[in-house]
């Protein structure tokens, strides 16, 4: 499997953010892309979920074991909102992801609760969503990753508000899905601690330097 960007272009309102930002990511490896405040981190991770569409260029998912028509489809999509109600319980909120999304074919996601005990708070289950912390709202909508296959995961600063801990918690969810096969982009400021991970940097609308390739 690899995940295939080829001149990729984009816009909020009229303005073009960045243009001809093209890279190659395979099955087992992590994309980190950097740059300064506004240079266009979070429109490329949204561009690359589907969430916004690119002026110009694509993105695909080439070679999987089971193709998808648009790669949206195969993403997990962490932004900066935890995607959870406040008034339903987190078990609640797990249960409903779990169902919405279901499995893409190729892989399982676990059960709630051993995604709540993944991420350290089996023991929460119960509360509304709105009683946790910054953090453990953080650690559940990580959990949210676990609940359902999906072979590429997109996070935008991930670990904002995170301890020491949970973001070494974090770097292990993640190397867990690069060893199942799966890749992990991720837009942050901070290191996440994974190993060999690669890097995009982005410079606003002159475009993207690759750093490594
Ligand atoms: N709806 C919008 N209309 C116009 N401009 C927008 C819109 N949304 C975002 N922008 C602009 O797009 C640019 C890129 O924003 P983006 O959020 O992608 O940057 P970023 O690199 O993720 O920044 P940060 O590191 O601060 O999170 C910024 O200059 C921002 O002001």
């Amino acid at each position: 499997m690899r995940l295939l960007a080829e001149g990729l272009s984009a816009k909020r309102g009229e303005d073009l953010i960045f243009r001809d930002v093209s890279f190659g990511i395979d099955a087992g490896e992590a994309l980190i892309v950097k740059g300064a405040n506004g240079s266009g981190k979070s429109t490329l991770l949204r561009v690359l979920a589907g969430l916004l569409p690119a002026v110009s260029g694509t993105a695909r998912l080439l070679a999987a074991a089971h193709p998808v028509e648009r790669l949206g489809e195969a993403c997990h999509y962490l932004g900066h909102r935890n995607a959870m109600k406040r008034e339903l319980t987190v078990e609640e909120n797990l249960v409903f992801w779990k169902a919405f999304y279901g499995d893409l074919h190729g892989g399982a996601g676990i059960g709630v609760d051993a995604a709540a005990a993944a991420v350290g708070l089996g023991g929460i289950l119960h509360l509304p969503f709105g009683y946790l912390s910054a953090g453990q709202q953080r650690r559940m909508a990580m959990a949210r990753l676990l609940v359902a296959w999906r072979p590429v995961w997109i996070l935008d600063e991930p670990t904002a508000a995170l301890d020491v801990a949970a973001e070494a918690m974090f770097a292990g969810l993640v190397t867990n899905h690069l060893a199942q096969g799966g890749i992990a982009i991720a837009a942050t400021h901070q290191p996440l601690g994974l190993e060999g991970a690669r890097e995009l940097w982005m410079t606003g609308f002159a475009g993207a330097e690759q750093g490594v390739w």
